[in-house]
């Protein structure tokens, strides 16, 4: 079964309101789509999306990089998965988005293939997972109606995005905690806006508060690695990793080095679901349990880190939950969502037909 095509397509849609952090602001999903289409018509997507800040990449970049790789496999046969993965991720080196959308492309297919729903092939541990809902890095008042809002609509988890001015983040995360009762989990995300001592500082007083904070997500500097440390080593507070752990060998320094206690798995970061699955392993070795996250992405790559969420063990918690964000999810397909609640579908490969 030869790959014998690879077509793209952009997409370009409003977000129903900006999404702040405190490194950048996103108000329309700009992402690219792939299709990898096979001698018996069989056809694959994936998802491209660009993240100037994390992996280096534009759409402009991720487009050249894909007809790049393109060319790389065409001929290949989908009967040798494992020589596609070698030639996927070695035939150019970083380009981790464009890598993600052709790993994928490819993943759905050898599902399909095999005539199996995605999360069966990589370990088929549960059918269902749960994700949180993000709420973006505004005013204090912003953010509290935001979190009532969010609760309301079936919410169990909150992701507070902090970062920008620390006195207003213990307030934000206060004043969250007062709105929503105690029965909601609160995780916070300073994205890396935080000095080391600064975040012990600020971490200490969110337990002193009693805000009872379930983690935080990358307090420092994403090359910090020893600023990461010193933090987990001083706060009670679990410290996850994000902009600190791209690949397998990032998961490693950093679990050997205790620089944390959690991982952020993103399809973006490790170039796709082959080497999430690298940093699976390195994690269940150690004990190491791991969130999967995603940067602003559609249905299409959010339904790619959903089968593999639902397929690991060892992937405890989930961020999923961009294709939220806007107004029209054109795409038909994929794990349902329902509030809080993902559920995958006997559909053979990631569920999607006919996108483009
Ligand atoms: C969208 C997701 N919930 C999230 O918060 N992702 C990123 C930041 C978003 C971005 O800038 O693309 C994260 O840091 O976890
Ligand atoms: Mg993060």
């Amino acid at each position: 079964m030869k790959i014998i095509d690879m077509e793209f397509s952009e997409i370009n849609v409003p977000l129903k309101k900006p999404f702040n952090t405190s490194v950048r602001t996103v108000d329309s999903l700009n992402n690219i789509i792939i299709k990898i289409v096979t001698e018996n018509g069989m056809v694959g997507y994936g998802e491209a999306s660009p993240h100037t800040f994390v992996t280096g990449e534009t759409n402009g970049s991720i487009l050249a990089a894909l007809k790049y790789i393109k060319h790389a496999i065409l001929g290949m046969d989908m009967e040798n998965f494992e020589g596609l993965m070698i030639k996927i991720n070695n035939c150019i080196s970083k380009n981790t988005g464009a890598k993600a959308a052709v790993d994928m492309a490819v993943y759905d297919l050898y599902a399909q293939y095999q005539n199996k729903p995605l999360y069966k092939i990589l370990g088929g541990y549960r059918n269902q997972i749960e994700t949180d809902v993000t709420i973006s890095l505004n005013e204090v008042n912003e953010m509290v109606s935001d979190s009532i809002d969010a609760v309301s609509k079936g919410f169990k988890t909150l992701k507070i995005k902090l970062g920008m001015d620390h006195k207003l983040d213990i307030k934000r995360t206060k004043e969250i905690r007062n709105a929503v009762g105690k029965s909601i989990k609160l995780r916070v995300d300073a994205n890396q806006g935080w000095k080391p001592k600064e975040a012990v500082k600020i971490i200490r007083e969110m337990e002193d508060l009693d805000l009872d904070i379930e983690l935080v997500e990358q307090p420092v500097y994403f090359q910090d690695i020893d600023g990461m440390a010193f933090v987990t080593r001083n706060v009670h507070t679990p410290i996850m990793a994000d902009e600190s752990v791209h690949n397998p060998i990032d998961a490693l320094n950093l679990i050997q080095h205790r620089a944390a206690d959690l991982i952020n798995i993103k399809l973006i970061k490790t170039g796709g679901i082959y080497n999430a699955l690298k940093i699976c392993t390195i994690a269940e070795v150690y004990g190491v349990e791991c969130m999967i996250g995603c940067t602003n992405e559609s249905k299409i790559s959010i339904s790619a880190a959903a089968h593999l969420a639902a397929a690991k063990s060892i992937i405890t918690k989930c961020d999923l939950d961009s294709h939220l964000f806007y107004e029209n999810d054109s795409f038909d397909g994929g794990p349902l969502t329902n509030e809080n609640k993902i559920t995958m579908v006997n559909i053979p490969g990631l569920g999607f037909k006919n996108i483009f």
